[in-house]
């Protein structure tokens, strides 16, 4: 089955406060969205890569392509004013409507080839597959009056990407207006009252969102470097 990716990278990192957008910031020598097309492109070089970037951006990453000899092939694509409208802006522009879809956050560059891989596998035989990992902490809900509630964390998980999925049906999916609780591309699949299949994601991918993320990134690059 036809396998597509579309790595998201639309935003604009306010998060990170800094100069220059968080997915082109340099770890171990070269922007964090070239590590992220990388690992997409070692998992199964099949794999046909999309790049969702705002219209804006395009000569930028263009040039940091040139500077960096980066030779993965992509499509690029004009990212939306929310990442549900860059994930419909990604999907729309696939034009066949058969096979699967990972749907993956550019800033996401330390996602493993096994997660990768069992995701098409899952989302292939199951419709979906989103990667989640166990929480580690205790966890407490805060309520109105400014108690705290105890909860059982054995029923929770913190949730990435890749989430994968069923291409006609995810471009079904994103059909829809945006609600204020799409989160992620699991939440608009379930809008549909379809459930989701979770499988287990790796720890060490984070969501690259606030300076300490890129400290921690930038020795989760030397400890593989060995
Ligand atoms: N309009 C948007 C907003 C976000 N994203 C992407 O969705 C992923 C997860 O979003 P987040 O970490 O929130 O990124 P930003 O929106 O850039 O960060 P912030 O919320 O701090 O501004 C990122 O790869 C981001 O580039 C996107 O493609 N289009
Ligand atoms: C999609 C996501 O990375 C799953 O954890 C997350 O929901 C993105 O959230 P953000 O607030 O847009 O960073």
């Amino acid at each position: 089955m036809k396998k597509y990716a579309l790595i998201v990278a639309g935003g604009s990192g306010t998060r990170m406060g800094s100069p220059i957008a968080k997915q082109y910031l340099p770890i171990g020598g070269k922007p964090v969205l070239m590590h992220t097309l990388e690992k997409f492109q070692d998992a199964d070089p099949e794999i046909e890569l999309t790049l969702v970037l705002p219209e804006a951006d395009f000569p930028f990453w263009k040039k940091l392509c040139e500077e960096h000899a980066f030779s993965v092939p992509h499509h690029l694509v004009p990212g939306g004013r929310s990442r549900f409208q860059s994930v419909k802006n990604g999907l729309e522009s696939l034009k066949l409507n058969q096979g699967t879809v990972a749907i993956h956050d550019g800033v996401r560059p330390f996602v493993s080839r096994e997660v990768i891989l069992q995701s098409f596998r899952e989302a292939e035989a199951k419709g979906s597959a989103i990667a989640v990992i166990p929480l580690k902490d205790s966890i407490r809900k805060l309520t109105d009056d400014g108690r705290s509630i105890f909860q059982e964390r054995q029923y929770f998980r913190l949730v990435q990407t890749p989430q994968t999925f069923d291409l006609s049906k995810i471009k079904q999916a994103f059909k829809v207006q945006e609600l204020g609780h799409f989160t992620d591309d699991a939440t608009v699949f379930e809008h549909q009252g379809w459930q989701v299949h979770l499988i287990a994601g790796n720890p060490e991918n984070i969501k690259i969102t606030t300076p300490e993320d890129m400290e921690f990134a930038d020795f989760l690059i030397g400890k593989k470097r060995g």
